[in-house]
């Protein structure tokens, strides 16, 4: 496998696309870029693997020209090895597929790595972290969900606090850990204490009027907080 692309900087706040106004998308993008964001989540859901449906590959691929933030697709859809390659080539830096989408996740690891990019793997709640065991030094991400995956604004599942810390536990302080749902100012600190580095975020910045002090605060606090 070629070598994954270096780690960002974290605390690194990830915002959720999923929750913004997409009838303008290249001014919210524009507004989180004034926010001094650095990256954003890109939410793919195919109304089968999850009951919801978003965007794909082409929309993607049309806003990475618009933009140099780092681009971190969360794809949640039903057999991802056969679409990959779309959202590589539509430019995404970070592309993470669901373990219980792929149970044998390790090809496609190896075509992300290749192509310089970085692989993550998502895991729901209900999904135990040893079903990662044979991701161990394999990936370069692992993104714990923590609502049930298909929309935004769900309430913060509280076990996953304790999940944070056992995959830290299995994958080593390598890969970098995300957690995804219900993140805010009331949670963030509970996941950097238990070993999360990058805080997926919709709510809890598109609700509210001002961007930049909503990133600026949670940064703030997950700094605040960290092992
Ligand atoms: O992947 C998902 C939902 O499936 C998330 O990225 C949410 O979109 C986060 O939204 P909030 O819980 O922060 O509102
Ligand atoms: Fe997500």
């Amino acid at each position: 496998m070629s070598k994954p692309k270096t780690r960002p900087a974290c605390p690194l706040i990830a915002p959720s696309l999923l929750k913004c106004d997409f009838g303008n998308l290249e001014s919210e993008i524009a507004r989180l870029e004034d926010a001094n964001a650095r990256t954003l989540h890109w939410d793919v859901m195919d109304g089968h693997f999850v009951p919801n449906l978003s965007y794909g590959a082409m929309v993607i691929e049309r806003l990475r020209e618009r933009t140099e933030l780092l681009f971190d697709a969360h794809l949640m859809i039903t057999d991802p090895a056969r679409w990959v390659d779309d959202y590589l080539r539509a430019g995404c830096d970070w592309v993470t597929i669901h373990i219980e989408a792929c149970p044998d996740p390790l090809p496609v690891f190896r075509k992300i790595r290749d192509a310089g990019k970085m692989a993550g793997i998502a895991l729901n709640p209900e999904t135990p972290v040893k079903s990662l065991q044979a991701c161990v030094g394999e990936c370069d991400l692992v993104l714990v969900m923590s609502v049930h995956p298909g929309f935004g604004g769900q309430k913060f599942i509280a076990s996953s606090t304790d999940k944070i810390k056992e995959v830290r536990e299995l994958f080593g302080s390598d890969t970098l850990i995300s957690v995804d749902g219900g993140i805010g100012p009331k949670t963030i600190s509970q996941v950097s204490a238990a070993g999360a580095e990058v805080f997926v975020a919709g709510s809890s910045i598109f609700d509210q009027p001002c961007y930049e002090s909503a990133i600026r605060e949670m940064e703030e606090l997950a700094a605040g907080a960290r092992i």
